[in-house]
């Protein structure tokens, strides 16, 4: 049995939410979004132990949250960096420190901004990189899709059915990541994906949920809200 470990990045900022309490502290449902995400990692079969990277001048914030809301899942507070990529870094130091077996855990990495994933979800991508070291939640596009070049100046139809969006958890074998996340950042890794790819290791797509929204707009809270209230509509 693998140690399984879970990353929850909280270390941004939420400038494109615009709120003066940062978005992953937010109500949903009259918990903080942040604790949903830990809530579906904790109910989770794959049961991981859980590393919260949270911006330094948050933990208080953060403390009082958990107090207020009589929060005690056990988890690790790790500092958030200045991208996400810095935070993901910092939330493997820690596993680093825990982990006996580094070769043999699998870690995943979840945006704390996306509270409506399920333990089922969770479960199918620690399973998926149990076999192929490698795997992420992702659903196929529905909507027509156009490439944009020569500055915007021009545009084409591309094949949708060759796109898929990518969603979090995404979970990889621990020294995988680990090696991953020693190279240098570069501004084209926009997940943990694309940073393991670039190493060479393929990603196996396991199959997401579109109710499995990022909140990054006002309107995402709103969304999660009705969405959450109905746990049984589905937009798939
Ligand atoms: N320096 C950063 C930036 C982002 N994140 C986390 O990565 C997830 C996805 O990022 P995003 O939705 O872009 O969050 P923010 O960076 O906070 O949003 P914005 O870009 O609007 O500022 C979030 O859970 C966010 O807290 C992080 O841990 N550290
Ligand atoms: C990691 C992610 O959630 C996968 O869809 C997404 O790339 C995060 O993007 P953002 O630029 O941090 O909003």
């Amino acid at each position: 049995m693998p140690e399984n470990y879970a990353i929850i990045v909280a270390g941004g900022a939420g400038s494109r939410m615009g709120t003066a309490v940062p978005k992953q502290f937010l109500p949903l449902n009259g918990t903080p979004v942040m604790m949903h995400a830990i809530n579906a990692f904790y109910n989770s079969n794959s049961s991981p132990s859980i590393i919260a990277v949270l911006p330094a001048t948050l933990r208080d914030q953060w403390a009082a949250l958990c107090k207020e809301h009589g929060f005690t899942i056990p988890h690790t507070v790790a500092d958030g960096g200045k991208t996400r990529f810095q935070s993901v870094k910092n939330g493997l130091a820690v596993v680093r420190q825990l982990a006996s077996d580094l070769p043999q855990s699998l870690i995943a990495v979840h945006d704390a901004a996306r509270p409506l994933v399920t333990p089922a979800l969770i479960d199918k991508t620690y399973a998926a990189a149990s076999r192929t070291a490698a795997a992420a939640l992702a659903t196929p596009c529905t909507n027509s899709v156009r490439l944009v070049s020569n500055n915007g100046l021009k545009n084409n139809a591309y094949r949708r059915e060759l796109v898929y969006l990518m969603q979090t958890p995404q979970t990889f074998n621990g020294a995988v990541l680990y090696e991953a996340y020693e190279q240098p950042e570069e501004e084209t890794y926009t997940d943990d994906a694309s940073v393991v790819e670039r190493k060479g290791y393929p990603l196996t797509l396991v199959k997401g949920d579109t109710r499995n929204i990022k909140i990054t707009f006002p309107e995402d809270l709103r969304i999660a809200e009705l969405l959450i209230s109905q746990p049984k509509l589905r937009f798939e």
